[in-house]
């Protein structure tokens, strides 16, 4: 039974756990982080302290408490789907940040157990949709005054991505983003990937890392996809969408509201990370997601969700290490999502 404010607990304590547990108590209405678990034991527990919330032995532990209604995973990549399962276990309702599992058969366990619970419990961490600049996109786009969309031009630009990025992580961190959020945007699906390696960036790159990836990716409806990845472009932290219709083009901006014209020039910020360029969306992500546990009825990104976003960018990989197009076929859906 869920108390009139939503008790959250949260594994993994790093950059972006920390940014949403300061995002859930100072922001979001209706609920409050009760406790974390990290396996930096001793210097995680020490901010328990400082926050006055309790540290969990482990993560089970947070999960099966009593004082724990929902469960909030920010923990590394490899841990999602073990924690997700054991909450599906308890029937708790939990938030995993993306991706939902390093890979697509063990989102389909996740589907598989949630569909056994027989209702939706889990969201995952696909913030994009939440965007309004892609909310107004989709808008634009089911109003069909420009047309049918016969292509889109995409690309994911980070700064600057540190020595440990490989060139799958490349896909399975990044580009998933762009594979969630762009057949949300066309309600379609995808039917095959091809990843491209231009030429290859050799300043701030090193052997595991092919920087910049071209993925082109197809849809059911014949739409094309040209989706760039740029882990180390260093000019900022930039996201192109260009919607390309029978008459119009329809177009992301960079959300900012100056510019600085001096000495002959005229300067347009580009957004420095993913914590500035999107704030707004991760706030409305929590909002919408504490509002549709407390009301026993969740409508974000599903385990369905991020089972098509692993089947895709597991094709991507293939695709990369082959040097071909890669086919891609999906479970059946099933009726909860
Ligand atoms: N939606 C989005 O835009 C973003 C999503 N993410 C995702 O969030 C997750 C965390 O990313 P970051 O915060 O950047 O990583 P991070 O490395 O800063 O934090 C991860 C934390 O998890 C802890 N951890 C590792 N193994 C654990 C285990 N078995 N149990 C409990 N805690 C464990 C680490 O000690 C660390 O404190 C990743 O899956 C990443 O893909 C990250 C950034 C943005
Ligand atoms: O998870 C993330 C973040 O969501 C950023 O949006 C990406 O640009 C980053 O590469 C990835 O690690």
């Amino acid at each position: 039974m869920i108390n009139k404010e939503l008790r959250i607990g949260v594994i993994g304590v790093g950059a972006i756990g920390t940014e949403h547990i300061k995002r859930i108590n100072h922001k979001i209405k209706g609920a409050r982080v009760v406790g974390i678990y990290d396996v930096l034991e001793e210097e995680k527990k020490q901010l328990a302290d400082e926050m006055g919330i309790m540290f969990y032995g482990s993560g089970e532990d947070l999960i099966s408490s009593d004082d724990v209604d929902a469960i909030l995973i920010t923990s590394i990549d490899e841990t999602h789907a073990d924690y997700v399962l054991k909450a599906l276990a308890q029937e708790k309702y939990v938030f995993c940040e993306k991706p939902l599992a390093i890979d697509s058969q063990s989102c389909a366990k996740i589907v598989e157990a949630e569909v056994k619970c027989g209702r939706r419990l889990v969201q995952v961490g696909f913030m994009r949709r939440y965007d309004k600049g892609y909310m107004e996109l989709k808008k634009l786009i089911e109003s069909k005054s420009y047309g049918e969309v016969l292509m889109l031009h995409c690309a994911h630009r980070n700064p600057e991505s540190g020595l440990h990025y490989t060139t799958p992580m490349s896909i399975i961190q990044t580009a998933v983003h762009e594979i969630d959020v762009l057949h949300w945007l066309l309600q379609d699906d995808y039917v095959s990937v091809e990843s491209i390696l231009p030429k290859k960036q050799t300043k701030m790159t090193h052997t595991n890392l092919h920087d910049p990836q071209i993925l082109v990716l197809e849809t059911k409806n014949g739409v094309v996809i040209q989706l760039e990845i740029f882990v180390n472009c260093q000019f900022g932290y930039d996201i192109k969408c260009e919607v390309v219709c029978e008459n119009g083009e329809l177009g992301l901006v960079d959300p900012h509201y100056t510019y600085v014209k001096h000495n002959f020039s005229n300067q347009t910020p580009i957004s420095p990370d993913w914590q500035t360029r999107f704030k707004e969306a991760y706030d409305t992500e929590f909002q919408l997601w504490v509002n549709g546990v407390l009301n026993h009825k969740l409508e974000g990104p599903s385990s369905w969700d991020g089972y098509v976003a692993s089947v895709i960018t597991t094709a991507g990989t293939e695709s990369t290490n082959k040097g071909e197009k890669i086919k891609v076929m999906l479970q059946e859906k099933p009726s909860i999502y």
